[in-house]
């Protein structure tokens, strides 16, 4: 079995050229190793989107280098969206189709003849817990299944790797839940995964590693334990306010501990023990209107590199 990366990018840039050229990836170095779920974490207008886009040979690299599979992003662009499948952000199914006909049709793109498709097609609906629904129109479904069905369609080919754009935004946590369970799945049966979010929890439970991506570079790098831990602490104390308590809790608790970062709505001290850190701001004379202590998570590092919440 090989070790070599699935995706290797180096320096890889992308400008767009509009009436001002602009750069929306920085010069990026990542590697994709087989069978890991690989994240892209970020905001709003990270760049994420133009490198999977990129990376699914859609959007010309504008320099660096980008190979996928052994290939050159630049060179063998036909040859390796015939080896990936893509879930882009919004879902393109065809609405007035049957949910069936839907996977059908994007099968023949790939020339796969009809009996083996026919096949596909049944093991897939199993997959993504479509079996009953094969010839309902696709307007007819959930928001939940139609992303599922976005996903079977992807996997039409049986891809090496799965490229995935925000999987679940817009989606209700139940929904969420059961496409995270499909996505371990994909993983168990050897498909890499390359997911982007801007959803913490989704990067914590689904990725082995990861990339914290900020105004088109990467600023941090390593699986979600290891980014936690380099980029935080161990605990976290928040403190909510009320509006106009709000310079009275920045004055009085802004040294409590060496970090302290102000959200719109509340404190948030950055701590080992967040009990003891709690007992010193009552200490102070502090009443704030809620509190509350917690494990660190992505949120906190990317707080902690980038100055901003993930959820503003
Ligand atoms: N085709 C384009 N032409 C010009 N600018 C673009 C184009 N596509 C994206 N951009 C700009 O590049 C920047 C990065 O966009 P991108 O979609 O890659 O970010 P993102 O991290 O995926 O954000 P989102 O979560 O909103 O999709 C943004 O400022 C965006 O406006």
């Amino acid at each position: 079995m090989t070790t070599a990366p699935l995706i290797e990018a180096r320096d890889l840039t992308k400008t767009y050229v509009t009436s001002e050229p602009y750069t929306a990836v920085k010069g990026i170095d990542f590697e994709v190793r087989p069978g890991e779920a690989f994240g892209v974490l970020g905001a709003n207008g990270a760049g994420k989107s133009s490198t999977m886009r990129m990376i699914a040979c859609v959007s010309p690299v504008t320099s660096g280098t980008l190979r996928i599979l052994g290939m050159d992003a630049a060179r063998d662009g036909e040859r390796i969206r015939a080896r990936l499948g893509v879930v882009p952000q919004d879902d393109t199914l065809d609405t007035e189709l049957t949910v069936r006909e839907n996977l059908l049709i994007y099968g023949r793109y790939f020339g796969i003849p009809w009996k083996a498709l026919r096949e596909r097609c049944d093991q897939l609906l199993a997959f993504s817990r479509l079996e009953d629904k094969g010839s309902q129109a696709v307007s007819t479904l959930s928001g939940g299944m139609r992303r599922r069905l976005t996903i079977a369609r992807a996997l039409i080919n049986q891809p090496e790797i799965l490229l995935l754009d925000e999987p679940t935004t817009g989606l209700d946590p139940q929904a969420r839940h059961l496409l995270w369970e499909r996505l371990f799945q994909l993983k168990e049966d050897g498909v890499t995964l390359l997911l982007t979010t801007h959803y913490m929890d989704e990067a914590e439970q689904l990725c082995d590693r990861l990339v914290v991506m900020d105004a088109g570079k990467i600023v941090a790098e390593g699986s979600p334990a290891d980014l936690i831990e380099r980029h935080s602490t161990r605990e976290v104390l928040e403190l909510r306010f009320a509006a106009h308590e709000r310079q009275l809790m920045i004055d009085k608790c802004a040294g409590v501990t060496e970090r302290v970062e102000v959200l719109p709505d509340r404190l948030v001290l950055y701590t080992g023990d967040g009990e003891s850190t709690l007992a010193a701001v009552h200490a102070l004379g502090v009443r704030p209107a809620g509190a509350f202590v917690r494990r660190s998570t992505l949120e906190d590092v990317f707080l902690t590199l980038t100055g901003r919440s993930l959820v503003e």
